[in-house]
């Protein structure tokens, strides 16, 4: 079977807290399970480690999940053909690159090269960060630039696109 017959890329952008996730999840479910959960957030404190248990509560059975803070390139390459695949998110994957001085430039690409070629129905979530004013602090600047890149790399590949309003989705591509 040709790749891109069953290979279909989605990208669901959004602000915090648009319901990006549960969407998400609601679309790779259409599908038949094992559903798989590629997972870019590390808990550094409770509240975080209390969002993780929330979604893990949330996804119930049938998801495996994949830990992929640094080399998401690698975890994409790895998955199996022809099932489903939800990544959340590339802004926090985005972070932990920029933390760590990696080459973000060559990430986003090697990222978007491998995204351009899905082999099952793909989900990808990312954060709108774009849309208040300037920050005034060198590094939230820089990665406001570098996100709306990712975004634009992604959703250039994609063969649909979503922004999510207030919990509902708007058809962007
Ligand atoms: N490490 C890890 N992270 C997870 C897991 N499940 C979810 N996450 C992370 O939780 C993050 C999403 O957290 P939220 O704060 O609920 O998202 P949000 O962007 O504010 O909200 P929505 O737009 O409603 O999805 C994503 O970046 C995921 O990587 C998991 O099982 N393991």
């Amino acid at each position: 079977m040709p790749d891109r017959a069953k290979g279909r890329l989605t990208l669901i952008v959004g602000g915090a807290r648009s319901g990006k996730s549960a969407h998400a999840e609601t679309l790779a479910t259409a599908s038949p399970s094992p559903w798989t959960y590629i997972a870019t957030a590390q808990a550094y404190d409770d509240e975080m480690r209390e969002r993780i248990a929330l979604h893990r509560s949330r996804r119930g059975e049938g998801w495996v999940t994949v830990d992929a803070p640094l080399d998401l390139t690698g975890a994409i390459e790895a998955l199996p053909d022809h099932q489903p695949v939800l990544i959340d998110c590339l802004t926090l994957w985005l972070t932990n690159h920029m933390l760590a001085d990696h080459d973000i430039e060559a990430e986003c690409r090697r990222l978007s090269d491998v995204l351009s070629r899905p082999r099952g129905p793909w989900f990808v979530v990312s954060n709108e960060v774009g849309l208040g004013i300037v920050p005034d602090n060198a590094l939230a600047r820089r990665f406001r630039d570098a996100a709306g890149r990712l975004n634009q790399q992604v959703a250039a590949v994609a063969d649909s696109v979503l922004m999510m309003v207030a919990g509902l989705p708007l058809k962007v591509k």
